[in-house]
């Protein structure tokens, strides 16, 4: 990304990772992402705000260079994590007289992480200001959007809020504003589902302040600028929200047939009773399109067949990401095929305590689904209908 300006003396400085296709070797990136920096000149001091994920350093570099920076007073480190710090020791190398503000728990991280010397740091506190001549910043401690030592900067003279991970979107693009807003609307529920959703309670505090700031721009570590910032903070207020919609997501895998089966059947059930339903079969499940549903999904149902004395592994993956993502899902659900026996139902049901959720009555069968084994899941879905009737999503 060239160094291009958000209003005059803030320009984008970071880089676009195009063809980046897993982050955390743990999250798919249908799209790619950026590592966004953001340099502010001021009348006397200039600042960095965050640097790039390492594989991307020269590109940092050279956009400073092009911007004609010859000194750098401040590095700005709103996250420890290593994708906006891990070009931390080639800034400071380069600019030799720059030193890195941040609080105390992120400059501790830092310290251990990246093995910086202990000089080389400002600490700030919450509110804490820092002039750069004509522009000031305001730090503003973030803790647990996503790791405990998280800080947001706030540019108080061009209202410009740099929140770092929080309300940002995994999306390559060579545009600087939010522009496309269908497609980053999708990206940023995506990005809110794998890495915000588990600290919701934190994400609503958080909101909360931020709200509060006369916004022009929000311009986060990863994604474009939103210069609309109420498309996003609205887009975060819905998210977080403890709102849940009539929806019902079924998460299963199936080797012989015989759960996909009880799926099929539950699925019919819950689309005549008027619920809507999403399956997820887990073989070819993208797991950040599961991490969206699940933000706003009333309710969730497991199917696994028991293999080797508990669930399949790719069941018991799912519920464990299910559980430490930690939706607001309000009703949980366990049905599958065995042949002779296991720990499947508890194995499931500790996996799924995280949710807090009320768990229904598992449908366990041997081999293929009979008769019987139909109407257990057709009262299932009756009971799911039920429960969302009384929470008022389904009339
Ligand atoms: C590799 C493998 C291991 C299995 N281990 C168990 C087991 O430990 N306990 C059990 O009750 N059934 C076990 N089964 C039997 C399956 O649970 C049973 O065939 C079930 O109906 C398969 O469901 P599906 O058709 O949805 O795959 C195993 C099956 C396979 C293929």
């Amino acid at each position: 990304m060239l160094g291009r300006e958000i209003v005059p003396g803030v320009h984008a400085v970071g880089a676009v990772d195009w063809d980046r296709r897993l982050f955390d070797e743990l999250i798919p990136l249908p799209n790619g992402t950026t590592y966004n920096a953001y340099l502010i000149k001021g009348s006397e001091k200039t600042a960095l705000i965050d640097t790039v994920d390492p594989s991307k350093k020269e590109e940092l570099l050279r956009n400073l260079r092009k911007l004609e920076v010859r000194r750098l007073d401040y590095v700005v480190a709103n996250h420890a994590e290593q994708d906006h710090s891990g070009s931390l020791p080639e800034v400071l190398a380069a600019y030799p007289e720059a030193l890195v503000v941040t609080n105390a728990k992120c400059k501790a991280l830092l310290i251990d992480h990246l093995h910086l010397p202990e000089d080389r740091f400002v600490v700030v506190e919450d509110e804490e200001t820092l002039s750069l001549g004509d522009k000031t910043l305001v730090f503003k401690m973030a803790p647990w959007v996503h790791w405990p030592e998280t800080m947001f900067t706030y540019l108080v003279e061009d209202k410009i809020l740099f929140p770092c991970d929080f309300l940002g979107s995994h999306f390559a693009t060579s545009e600087l504003f939010a522009a496309q807003e269908q497609e980053i609307y999708l990206a940023a529920k995506r990005y809110y589902a794998e890495i915000m959703m588990p600290f919701r309670s934190h994400v609503q505090k958080h909101l909360e302040r931020v709200e509060k700031l006369p916004l022009a721009f929000i311009a986060p570590s990863h994604g474009p600028v939103y210069h609309h910032p109420e498309f996003i903070l609205s887009a975060y207020r819905d998210w977080s929200s403890d709102r849940v919609k009539n929806e019902a997501l079924i998460v299963y895998v199936s080797m012989h047939d015989s759960t996909a089966q009880m799926v099929e059947h539950l699925a019919e059930a819950l689309i005549d009773q008027g619920v809507k339903v999403t399956p997820f079969n887990l073989t070819f499940t993208d797991l950040g399109e599961l991490a969206m549903a699940l933000v706003d999904a009333a309710t969730v149902v497991l199917g696994t067949p028991t293999v080797l004395g508990g669930p399949h592994p790719s069941a018991l993956y799912a519920a464990y990401l299910v559980g430490a993502l930690r939706p607001k899902t309000r009703l949980a659900g366990l049905i599958g095929s065995y042949g002779w026996g296991g720990r499947t139902v508890e194995m499931v049901s500790e996996l799924l305590k995280p949710l807090r959720a009320e768990l229904l009555e598992p449908v366990l069968v041997k081999g293929l689904p009979r008769e019987e084994d139909l109407k257990k899941l057709e009262e299932m879905a009756k009971v799911i209908a039920q429960r969302h009737r009384e929470w008022e999503l389904l009339t």
